[in-house]
Order: C-alpha cells, then sequence, then structure tokens
C-alpha cells in the first residue's frame, strides 16, 4: 500500500513517521517543493528504521510528482500554518492556490487515489478540492475531527483523572476555533456519561478548552501543533488502507444529512477502503442541533471566498 504526503513540514513528516512507525503502509512517499527539504526528512525518518524496527520504505521527492504515481491514498498538508493570534480562516488566500494546484498534480499521477485534506482552513480546502477535481464525495475526507476528538478526550481525561484511553467522545462541526462542537452529552467515561462525574462547569470547560485547543498550541509554539495533528492524519489513513470501519468525524460533503447540502463539515464517518462508507447520524438534540446550524452557516460563508480559485 502506497501513501504519498504532500508538504513534509510538520504535520507531514510527523504523519510519514507515524505510519512507517506504526507499519500502516509498505511505501510513503514525502514531496515538497523546498529544494532537497522532503529528502533529508525521509531519510531520517528512515534512519529510525533499525532502531524501531519498520519496515516501511519512506522516500523523499522535491516537487517530482512521478514518484507519487499509484498512491492508494494522498495526504495533502501543504500551505502555511498559523502563527498566535490568528484564526486558521486567515490563511485560505495563500493555501486555496496551493491545494488547488497539488490536487491536481497527485490525481494526474495516481487517479484512483483517496485524498485527504489537512491544510487550513480544512473544511474550506476540503470543498475546495471536491469541487476543483470533481471526484465523488467518498474519495475526499478533511481531518480535523479525528485531531479535535482526541483532543477533546484529552481535556475530559485530565478532568476525570483518568486515562485517556478509558474515555469516548467526538468533537463535529466545523474545524474552527468558534465552529467546533464537542459532544459532552454523549462522552462517556467506559460507558458511562461523563455528566455522572463532572458538573456542567467543568463540562463547559472542557468544550472551551477543546475549541480553542488549536490557538492554545499555537501561543504556545509560535507555529500550530504537529504531533497530535500527524498521529490523527496516520490514524485516520490507517482505516483507510486496512478498511478498519472505524467511526471517526471528518469533514465530508453532505447531501441532507445533518440538514445540510452542498457543504463540507465534520460528522461521524464510517472510514474504510473506499474511503467514507457511511455518513451516521447520532441523533443530536435540539440545542446540538442549532450549534451544527449555527457552524454549518460560518463554513458556508468561508466557502463563498473561493469564488476567484474555482472559477
Ligand atoms: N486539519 C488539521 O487538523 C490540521 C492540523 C495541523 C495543521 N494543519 C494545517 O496543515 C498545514 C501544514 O502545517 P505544518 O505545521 O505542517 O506547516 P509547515 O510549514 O511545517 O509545512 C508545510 C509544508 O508545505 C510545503 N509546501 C508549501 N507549498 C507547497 C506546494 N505547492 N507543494 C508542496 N509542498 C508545499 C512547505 O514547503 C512546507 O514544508 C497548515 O495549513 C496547517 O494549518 C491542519
Ligand atoms: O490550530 C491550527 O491552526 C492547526 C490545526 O488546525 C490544529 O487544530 O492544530
Amino acid at each position: 500500500m502506497k501513501v504519498t504526503i504532500v508538504g513534509a513540514g510538520n504535520v507531514g513528516a510527523t504523519c510519514a513517521d507515524v505510519i512507517a512507525y506504526r507499519g500502516i503502509a509498505s511505501e510513503v512517499v514525502l514531496l515538497d517543493i523546498k529544494e532537497g527539504f522532503a529528502e533529508g526528512k525521509a531519510m531520517d525518518i528512515m534512519q529510525c528504521a533499525t532502531t524501531t524496527g519498520f519496515n516501511t520504505r519512506v522516500i523523499g521527492s522535491t516537487n517530482d510528482y512521478t514518484k507519487t504515481a499509484n498512491s492508494d491514498v494522498v495526504v495533502i498538508t501543504s500551505g502555511i500554518p498559523r502563527k498566535p493570534g490568528m484564526t486558521r480562516e486567515e490563511l485560505i488566500g495563500i493555501n486555496a492556490g496551493i491545494v488547488k494546484s497539488v490536487a491536481d498534480n497527485v490525481l494526474r499521477h495516481s487517479p484512483e487515489a483517496i485524498i485527504v485534506v489537512v491544510s487550513n482552513p480544512m473544511d474550506t480546502m476540503t470543498y475546495l478540492t471536491l469541487k476543483a477535481t470533481g471526484l465523488p464525495k467518498h474519495r475526499v475526507i478533511g481531518m480535523g475531527g479525528a485531531l479535535d476528538s482526541s483532543r477533546f478526550k484529552y481535556f475530559l481525561s485530565q478532568a476525570l483523572e483518568k486515562p485517556g484511553n478509558d474515555v469516548q467522545g467526538m468533537v463535529i462541526g466545523g474545524h474552527g476555533d468558534k465552529t467546533m462542537i464537542p459532544l459532552t452529552r454523549i462522552a462517556s467515561y467506559n460507558g458511562s456519561p461523563v455528566s455522572q462525574f463532572l458538573s456542567q462547569d467543568v463540562l463547559d470547560k472542557v468544550a472551551a478548552d477543546t475549541m480553542v485547543g488549536g490557538a492554545t498550541l499555537t501561543g504556545l509554539l509560535g507555529t500550530s501543533a504537529w504531533y497530535a495533528p500527524g498521529a490523527s492524519v496516520a490514524y485516520l489513513v490507517d482505516s483507510i488502507l486496512n478498511d478498519q470501519r472505524k467511526m471517526i468525524p471528518c469533514s465530508v460533503m453532505l447531501d441532507g444529512e445533518y440538514g445540510q447540502s452542498d457543504i463540507c463539515i465534520g460528522v461521524p464517518c464510517i472510514i474504510g477502503r473506499k474511503g467514507l462508507v457511511e455518513i451516521v447520524d447520532v441523533n443530536l438534540d435540539d440545542k446540538e442541533k442549532d450549534l451544527f446550524a449555527k457552524s454549518a452557516d460560518a463554513v458556508r460563508n468561508m466557502n463563498a471566498d473561493l469564488q476567484s480559485v474555482l472559477a
């Protein structure tokens, strides 16, 4: 199984490292426009093979898409990250052009690939990729909900003072500081509602911390995060390549689901070898439905800014 990752920066290289370390794919191609950069990252990762014991072949490429040919999955992380004080939405001007040209290039060499979009603003970039390529909706998947959910479970586990792997929870909606919807009502500690153990005030704080999780890390690091983002992409790629059919909140095109159409936004998805297998309806209550509608309005407004790129 072959995976191409476009953008060998913080997120792309971390994703390649996790895929190799966990043996998720047999081959990973890292591609970047910066001369020698992807080759250097690939070589550094490959020099872990004998100490960590993996057999995945990781190679680098400076903008040579022939090396990406016949990839099963292509991950797009190319573009700029935000700096402290910025929103993800402010990246649209530069990243839209990059994502569109990268999507065209990868499909020329891997016409059957499933595309995973990571570059921000991710929901908008996923919509752009779908519209620009004309691919069917099951083949274009935006990664954001897996990361937001892992942050949500982290904050819940901290509040519960229990291990993260004993906590279940999902974040749906847009991948934005104000558009995320952490579903505290259905989050659980080994099957029991978290509301049994945590007060509403604490749950509200967990939700608020989750929503600004990316901004908090950007403030601490000076650029946006990469360990959890890279690992979240690898988790999604694993479910695709190995047909695991995990339920993962992803940004996908909606055709009436959750009351929305012609928009890519985070909803619970079954992810398997064909990409999006099914969108799951988790029965939102009225308050959650209202939050989802507001989140969708904000995400849809951003799509309007794509007109010049899509023209
Ligand atoms: N969806 C998510 O959950 C999520 C999480 C983290 C980061 N991101 C986004 O992912 C993107 C990458 O973040 P990062 O921290 O890895 O940034 P980074 O700057 O470390 O890496 C980006 C890389 O893209 C490369 N690049 C730029 N234009 C290119 C092109 N046309 N072709 C090939 N490569 C190109 C750059 O040379 C750079 O190496 C950002 O837009 C960031 O906001 C999204
Ligand atoms: O916060 C960012 O800008 C990057 C990414 O979307 C994240 O959530 O870490």
